[in-house]
Order: structure tokens, then sequence, then C-alpha cells
């Protein structure tokens, strides 16, 4: 047999040889196909914990009996911040694991809570919708809708619909995304900020609504920033996506990354934004989760990067409950140089302390 282990021989193997290529382009997605994802995966104490711990969620709910069963769980759940990242991880080798980055998502909900350790997942996609991007004639834009299944019992345990740029096989001809004059309404610079910043005096849901009440009628609006931050390491980069499947090169290639419009590896979204809404949580007290919708990514974070978080509450109703009523937040991630990388709404339970 001869010899291919030689620097310069290898070489001329490897130019001549195919590469047996992962994942799918943008022309293998149609409206309509139905994708059932073949990884699966046991959502596990351990996983759950690993994400939590690194991601600054702390909620004792989630890490202690007592605060699990005083918040009405039998004990403590699976955190849907995980549950949605290990619904999208498992889904990336079909739809995203070829590159492009994902771009945003919305109407993500959790009909069947609590979730709880030892549940296994199995995911499936739908394709929704498929765009050429005006500006990148190398991608075109794709979302699916996915749920999150109860392996055994079928339940839907957590669904969303979510948006990637996905490359072509074959670039398009676009018209270079040519900017279009904006709408009088819509430009920017005449959006005025509020004269006054109002910030809730403590995080229970009477502090929220007293805040809102507070700037109601002024030129004021209830928005404030968080103090922690979360430097991206090699445990959020690279480890946390790949405990929950996801196989997107942009957060373990490095090699292959340098060479893409990162210009190397980057966070995963889910990290991100999991990161920013546990700063955000350290200051509530959080009593359920209810959805978050038009999230968008704006800019890629990457390692040596540092999250912060920053909070506007919209809307306060006080619900038909004794222990909690419904909030209403804009949550925006930004990074060291303030710039934005994550926003998107959150509706969440907060607990009252009249249920003290
Ligand atoms: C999971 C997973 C991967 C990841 O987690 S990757 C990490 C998270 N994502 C990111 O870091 C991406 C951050 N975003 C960016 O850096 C920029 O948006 C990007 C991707 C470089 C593109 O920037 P551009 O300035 O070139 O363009 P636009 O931001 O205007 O967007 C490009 C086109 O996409 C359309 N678009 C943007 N957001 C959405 C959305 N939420 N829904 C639908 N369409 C959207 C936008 O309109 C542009 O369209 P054109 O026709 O004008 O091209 C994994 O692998 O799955």
């Amino acid at each position: 047999m001869t010899e291919w282990t030689d620097t310069e021989t290898f070489a001329r193997v490897l130019e001549r040889v195919d590469t047996k290529e992962k994942g799918n382009c943008f022309e293998d997605f149609e409206v309509g196909d139905l994708i059932e994802h073949d990884p699966g995966l046991t959502l596990t104490r351990w996983g759950n914990e690993s994400w939590m711990s690194q991601t600054l969620n702390h909620d004792p709910a989630y890490w202690r009996t007592d605060a699990a069963t005083a918040r009405g769980f039998d004990e403590p759940p699976i955190h849907p911040d995980y549950l949605t990242a290990a619904t999208l991880g498992i889904t990336v080798e079909d739809l995203s694991e070829k590159g492009g980055y994902f771009l945003g998502r919305t109407d993500v909900r959790f009909p069947a809570t609590p979730v709880y350790a030892g549940t296994e997942l199995r995911v499936e996609s739908e394709v929704v919708d498929t765009a050429t991007s005006s500006s990148r004639p190398q991608y075109g834009i794709v979302s699916w809708r996915t749920r999150g299944l109860d392996a055994e019992t079928g339940d839907v345990l957590c669904s969303y619909e979510r948006t990637n740029m996905i490359p072509r096989r074959q670039p398009v001809e676009t018209d270079g995304g040519a900017e279009t004059e904006p709408e009088d309404d819509e430009r920017a610079e005449d959006e005025e900020l509020p004269a006054e910043f109002v910030t809730p005096e403590g995080g229970y849901f009477e502090d929220f609504a007293a805040a809102l009440e507070d700037a109601d009628g002024r030129n004021a609006a209830v928005a404030y920033r968080h103090e922690r931050g979360r430097t991206q390491d090699d445990v959020t980069v690279a480890s946390l996506p790949l405990a929950t499947l996801n196989t997107a090169k942009q957060h373990h290639n490095a090699d292959v990354m340098g060479d893409s419009p990162s210009g190397g590896i980057v966070t995963y979204g889910d990290v991100t934004r999991s990161t920013a809404l546990g700063h955000a949580r350290s200051d509530e007290r959080t009593w359920r989760e209810v959805g978050f919708d038009d999230e968008t990514f704006h800019t890629f974070v990457a390692s040596g990067d540092t999250v912060y978080a920053f909070t506007r509450v919209l809307e306060a109703d006080d619900a038909d409950s004794l222990e909690s009523g419904t909030v209403r937040f804009e949550h925006i991630a930004f990074n060291q140089d303030d710039e934005p990388v994550y926003s998107g709404t959150r509706t969440a339970e907060i607990q009252k302390r009249s249920s003290n």
C-alpha cells in the first residue's frame, strides 16, 4: 500500500477527494416540509444546572426543593431557557449546520410546563417561509416553526418560530440591498427619548406596577440597566451549545470560522439571551416564565466579549392571582462597547409582595 502520510502527498490527496458534507443549503428547504430531527436529548439535572449556572440564572426554585415546592413545583424543574436552547440545539444538524446565522425568533411558548429532569425530548420543525436576502446573494432567509415534544406523551413542551440566514448552493442576483428612503414615521432620529427614566424600587409585581403608574402621563419610561456582566469563554462559547447537541460550526470550529463574516467563533444566541435574562431575573421576583416574542440578534458576541443587560418595563397586569401578576418587559443584551447584541420582549409572572 502506498504511504500517504507525508505532508506533501497528503495535501494532494485532500485536494482530490470529495468531502462528505453535513447539513442543508437554502435550496433544500421548501415551505411545508416537515423535518423530524433524529437527535434527541434527555433533559437532565446536570444539563439544566450547567446551563443555568454559567448563564447566571440562579433562581432558587430551580436549585432547591424547598424553594421549588413554595413556587408550586414538585421538585426543581427544567428551566424554560434550557428547554428552549435544547429544543433549538437538536435542530441545528438539519436546519443550520451548513452555516449562516440565527437572526431571530418569536412566539416562544411553553404549553406543558413544568418539565422535570428525566424527560426525553423529541423535536420536529416545519418550514414556514423561505426568502431571498436582497443584501447577501450567497444566503437565503429561512423560517421554521419548531416544536419540542415529550417523547413519551407527545405533549408539546416548547414551541417557537425561528429565522436563520442559510447559505445558498448557488448565489443569486439581487438588488444589493439598496437603501430605500424611510417613511417619515420610520425615521429613528425623529423618535425622542423620554425626559426621565424611572427605576422600580424592588423586584415584586407591585414595584413594577407602581413604577409604570409613576411614569404614566409624564414624559417618562420605566427602564434601567443591570450591574452584572458575563465575559464569554470556552465554556459559554463552545461547551454549552455542544451540550445541547448544537452542531453549528459557528461555536466550535475556529478554523472554518476564521474565513466567515464574524471572523471567528461566536456565542450561541441562546447563551447570549439567557445570560441577559439571568441578569434581569436577578433583579426581580420571577414566579413563572410565560413567553418571548420579537427576539433579534443584532451583532456577534465572541470569546472575550462581555454580555450585560438592560430592561424596559412595558406593561403590568394584575391578573386574577393572589401570588403573581403578569409583566411584559423588553430586554436588551449589550456588550462592553454598549452595542445591543440581542433584544426581545418577555412576558413573565412576577411574585406579588402581598403573597409573602
Ligand atoms: C443557533 C445558531 C447559530 C447562532 O446562534 S449564531 C449566534 C447568534 N446570531 C448572531 O450572532 C447573528 C447576529 N447578527 C448579525 O451579526 C447580523 O445580523 C448579520 C447576520 C451579520 C447580518 O447583518 P447585515 O447587516 O448584513 O444584515 P441584517 O442584519 O439587516 O439582516 C440580513 C437579512 O436578514 C433579514 N433579517 C434580519 N433579522 C431578521 C428576522 N428576525 N426575521 C426575518 N428576517 C430577518 C434582514 O431583513 C436582511 O434581509 P435582506 O433582504 O435585506 O438581506 C444556528 O446555527 O442555528
